[in-house]
């Protein structure tokens, strides 16, 4: 697919986020300098909105704008161009009339870690890497092990050992070597960096974090095509380490400065995270530019359970930038967020889904978003990953004699 495409042209380097020092595109991922992080930023890129539409529907599509410089090194599952849906009956319910969802639960792994995992992984080929590894909540295990599997790379996971059995069971599958820490994920996102140190491995979002992050960003450029370049009035995401909220962010403006789409600066986002673990949330409330991490953290949506959040400081500029908001949702709101999407827009989405619609129905009740914006909101994972907490808000079954009188009577 990707080598019917026309030859890349331009190039890349890193900046500092943080100083602006510039940087040589290798195996690195903070500044030599102040040790901020690293940004890829792209030179010489040309290309206009035709560019793409005959094209793979991958998120490869957009290759100039991605951080690998041979295209025999791309680790291609299918990924990406996922459906962005527009959600009229959800839309109704909550007193929205263009709401769209963007569905990024149908991924090959069933998450949108499949963007960023894919891009890490063909960097880390690129880069001559012998292994590769993530920190995971669940989601990313099975995207960094599958496009290993894919790669034909050993893939080595650090999670937390209480996450939900079937992102195991997948990731497992895949046959990563699966780290379960006694511990939380700051506990397994520091053990995986030191191992990461020692034995070389490119853990795709800590030490290829700079190259892994543009892979979320395609959650824009996606969002900007299928909207026909059209800037949203509002983007409902949810966030763990801020990594893709501020991705996506810098999609936009890439596109922006790339003369693809309008001013992105009226755009606003909003944070959404779960109350058992929403430091970012905390601060905004709070007006501090610093996150004060949350030391265990108590949620359902357990993909979110992220208590020191790498990217939350960039988040809560993000924040202030585009006039945005921060919102929590509780354990309750979060499984009826999950219902009220399925029932009215058949997507069953996992916890993480379930915050984004919970934020998005308190905000519209709370008379924080206007009837008539264009609401995009980001449903980033599959509920049959996470099936078992549901099971507490939905009806109970009550298994019948296989009689048809006795049957027929419940099926009013
Ligand atoms: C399904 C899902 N949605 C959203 C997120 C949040 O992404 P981020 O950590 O980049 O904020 C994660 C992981 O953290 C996730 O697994
Ligand atoms: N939620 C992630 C874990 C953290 O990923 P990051 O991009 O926030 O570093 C997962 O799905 O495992």
């Amino acid at each position: 697919m990707i080598s019917r495409m026309i030859p890349r042209l331009n190039s890349i380097h890193l900046e500092c986020r943080e100083c602006g020092k510039i940087h040589e595109p290798d195996f690195r991922y903070v500044c030599e300098d102040c040790f901020g992080p690293l940004d890829v930023r792209y030179d010489g890129v040309s290309v206009n909105r035709d560019t793409f539409s005959g094209r793979a529907h991958t998120y490869w599509r957009y290759y100039e704008m991605l951080p690998i410089l041979d295209k025999s090194h791309i680790v291609d599952i299918g990924s990406g161009m996922t459906p962005l849906m527009r959600a009229d009956r959800l839309g109704d319910e909550l007193g929205l009339k263009n709401l769209y969802i963007k569905n990024d639960s149908v991924n090959p792994t069933f998450s949108f870690k499949d963007r960023p995992a894919g891009v890490a992984v063909s960097k880390a080929t690129e880069l001559g890497l012998k292994a590769v590894g993530c920190a995971s909540t669940g989601n990313l295990a099975s995207a960094t092990a599958a496009h290993a599997a894919k790669a034909g790379l050993p893939c080595h996971v650090f999670a937390p050992g209480d996450i939900e059995v079937p992102k195991i069971a997948q990731a497992l599958s895949y046959g990563a070597n699966f780290v379960a820490v006694d511990g939380t994920y700051d506990d397994s996102n520091r053990i995986a960096a030191q191992i990461g140190e020692q034995k070389g491995i490119g853990i795709v979002n800590i030490n290829l974090r700079s190259y892994y992050v543009e892979g979320s960003k395609t959650l824009a450029y996606e969002v900007a095509e299928q909207l026909n370049w059209e800037v949203p009035d509002r983007l409902v995401v949810p966030v763990g380490s801020g990594a893709m909220l501020n991705a996506i962010c810098k999609g936009f403006e890439e596109l922006d400065e790339l003369g693809l789409l309008g001013d992105v600066s009226s755009m606003r986002m909003v944070a959404a995270q779960p109350l058992g673990c929403a430091p970012v949330v905390d601060a905004y409330r709070k007006n501090q530019d610093i996150v004060q991490p949350v030391e265990r953290p108590e949620t359902v949506a357990k993909s979110l359970a992220i208590g020191d959040p790498g990217d939350g400081r960039y988040v809560l500029k993000r924040l202030k930038q585009y006039k945005g908001h921060a919102e929590d949702s509780n354990d309750r709101e979060i499984l009826n967020g999950i219902t009220l999407l399925a029932r009215t827009e058949g997507i069953f989405t996992e916890p993480a889904g379930g915050v984004a619609v919970a934020v998005l129905k308190k905000m519209v009740e709370d008379g924080k978003i206007d009837r008539d914006e264009k609401v995009v909101c980001y449903i980033t994972g599959n509920g049959l990953k996470a099936t078992e907490p549901l099971m507490e808000v939905l009806p109970k079954l009550d298994v019948m004699k296989a009689d048809v009188e006795a049957i027929s009577a419940v099926v009013k």
